[in-house]
């Protein structure tokens, strides 16, 4: 859902919904803000008692009974209760600020994980990365230093205007009132719009800086290699820029803010000097301007807060738009349970990306212990089978396993009996052992060593001198293209699918290496582990009982490898002899 649909209503209400039993002590924030700028303004019209006593103005009813002693011992206890006070204040604000801040993380994590892969798949995860990062720090930064503050500076010029209408009569306590009404509302509310536009845009561009940058971490090496490091470098500068125009806009807006405000401070004491500039009243006249300073000061806060309301929210929204974003495949109320093995039979199986119709009538049986292959051009679908049958892509049509439709299926049960072995060997940071484990549990060391022998990677192990505990990913233990297919398949290997599905994941191979892996698939077959194979390999194709060949989406033509390829006009047999041309041309 784009995020300018989303209303601020909606979007506040989640957030409160979200951390609502950190309202209790954000309440505890704003009433300490409060006390701490009652202390301040307490310190100040001592001060200012002070400055009567010395200049010898005659204000017999302020200062009677206020000797220096008093006085020294007033502005000792106030200042001590303002480090006490802001010290709490500041304590519980961030308090409040950092469980905030882990429960949003939290929530965009579950929200991350509900929604992938599909999400990871068709989102840029460098917005991704933006939202579980400076978004929520935006969010955070409201709670902690914004609200509290804005709370306190009203409290605060509340209280001064009663206070100098109590003690001074109407006329000053409306020229206060009318200079905390322009800083407190008026100037906060000069190009709102401007400030929401541009706090939308820095969001976004956010996002994309956090996607150029992954990208082109991620790729450095092409980058390199095609000496394309001046031109990632103009476009990553283009998108700096982008940002910095978005940030400018919220940067002049606050520059004219602040003079305007100070403006006011101004007017607002000359107004005070006119009405109470006489000599008599000059005692007045400084009380006032000790109380006009620092709770003007305050009620800047408010400025500060619709500035940070804008970013805010911009994020929030971002936030509450993943957080409410549906998982296209969803899980039935009542999952059923799958057992650990069956026949898989698909029937019209059609997958659609948004409106884009990419397989449409496959229809195939998967016994235990066969082998089916699925072969086709580069994009004719063939993934997209495979994606579907974990049910990690939307799809229509029916496909059942030991005659539980899979959409009735517990999701988490038919992902550990369906593996996908996908394109991508996908290694996370980590150990070989978290890597080859990923979640699962209850496989013992020994099998896992088993598994990397048989798939040809035991004396690699056995060089690695921490064993299964090495780490992946560090300066030394860069893995292969061919390595990482292999952990790719030793992982799912271990969890002992009822389906193996091996899309393309023998292509960084060598001879010798993939022998080794059909060995290892061909006698888990023997056990009943049936195998959906998506290769281009003539020797991979040679052992599978049916082959089913894709065009654009459908099977256009289905049989046993050689029976196709009696056939010279059938597109297996042409594929055959193109594969054949590329490992022995001419
Ligand atoms: N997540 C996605 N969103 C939108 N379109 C997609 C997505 N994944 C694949 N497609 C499109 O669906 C079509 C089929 O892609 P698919 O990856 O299934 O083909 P394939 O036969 O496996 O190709 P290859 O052999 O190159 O891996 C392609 O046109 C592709 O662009």
């Amino acid at each position: 859902m784009p995020t300018q649909k989303i209303s601020t209503l909606k979007t506040v209400n989640w957030l409160i919904g979200s951390t609502k039993d950190l309202l209790p002590p954000l309440l505890l924030a704003c009433i300490l803000a409060c006390a701490t700028r009652i202390a301040s303004l307490g310190i100040y019209l001592v001060a200012g008692i002070g400055l009567l006593k010395v200049l010898q103005v005659d204000q017999a009813e302020l200062l009677a009974g206020l000797s220096w002693g008093v006085l020294v011992a007033l502005i000792i206890f106030l200042g001590l209760l303002k480090g006490v006070v802001r010290y709490l204040e500041q304590y519980i604000g961030h308090r409040v600020a950092f469980l905030s801040l882990a429960r949003l993380r939290n929530r965009m994590y579950e929200a991350f994980e509900r929604q992938a892969p599909f999400a990871a798949d068709s989102k840029n995860s460098g917005g991704m990365l933006a939202k579980a990062t400076s978004d929520i720090d935006k969010v955070e930064v409201f709670f902690a230093h914004t609200l509290p503050p804005a709370v306190a500076a009203v409290v605060l010029s509340g209280l001064a205007t009663w206070g100098t209408w109590a003690v001074f009569g109407i006329q000053p306590a409306v020229v206060m009132l009318a200079g905390y009404v322009l800083i407190g509302l008026v100037i906060p509310a000069l190009g709102v719009g401007t400030l929401r536009r541009s706090a939308r845009d820095a969001a976004k561009a956010r996002g994309t800086q956090n996607q150029m940058l992954a990208d082109v971490l991620g790729g450095i090496d092409v980058i390199h290699g095609f000496n394309a490091g001046k031109p990632v470098i103009e476009d990553m500068q283009h998108s700096l820029q982008h940002a910095r125009s978005a940030g400018l806009a919220t940067g002049k807006l606050s520059a004219i803010r602040a003079a305007l405000t100070q403006l006011v401070l101004w007017g607002s004491l000359i107004a005070l000097f006119v009405l109470l500039g006489t000599a008599q009243q000059f005692g007045a006249l400084i009380i006032l301007c000790c109380a006009l300073i620092p709770s003007y000061e305050a009620m800047r806060a408010v400025d500060g807060f619709i500035l940070g309301l804008q970013d805010s929210l911009a994020s929030a929204r971002r936030l509450y738009a993943t957080a409410i974003q549906k998982h296209p495949v969803s899980e039935s109320a009542n999952p059923l349970p799958l057992p650990t093995s069956g026949t898989l039979r698909v029937a019209d199986l059609e997958v659609n990306y948004g409106n884009q119709l990419v397989v449409q009538d496959v229809c195939f049986e998967l016994e235990p212990g066969s082998l089916l292959a699925l072969v086709g051009e580069s994009g004719s679908g063939k993934s997209s089978v495979a994606a579907a049958l974990v049910r990690s892509v939307p799809a229509s049509g029916t496909a059942t396993f030991w005659q539980v439709p899979l959409v009735d299926a517990s999701l988490e049960e038919l992902r550990r009996r369906i593996s996908l072995v996908s394109q991508e060997a996908v290694m996370v940071r980590g150990t070989l052992r978290e890597n080859l484990l990923l979640g699962a549990e209850g496989i013992s060391d020994e099998a896992m060593e088993e598994v990397l022998e048989e798939l040809g990677l035991g004396a690699w192990l056995r060089k690695q001198k921490q064993g299964l505990q090495t780490r992946l990913g560090d300066r030394f233990t860069r893995l292969s293209g061919g390595q990482r297919q292999r952990l790719a398949l030793a992982r799912a290997l271990l969890r002992n699918p009822a389906v193996l599905i091996l899309d393309e994941s023998t292509s960084a191979l060598d001879a010798r290496s993939e022998q080794l892996v059909l060995q290892a698939v061909a006698a888990r077959r023997r056990e009943g582990m049936a195998v959906l194979m998506i290769s281009h390999r003539l020797s991979i194709l040679e052992q599978a009982q049916e082959i089913l060949v894709m065009h654009e989406g459908k099977v256009v033509e289905r049989g046993a490898a050689q029976a196709l390829l009696r056939d010279e006009d059938s597109l297996f047999s042409r594929m055959a002899v193109r594969e054949a041309d590329r490992i022995l041309p001419g």
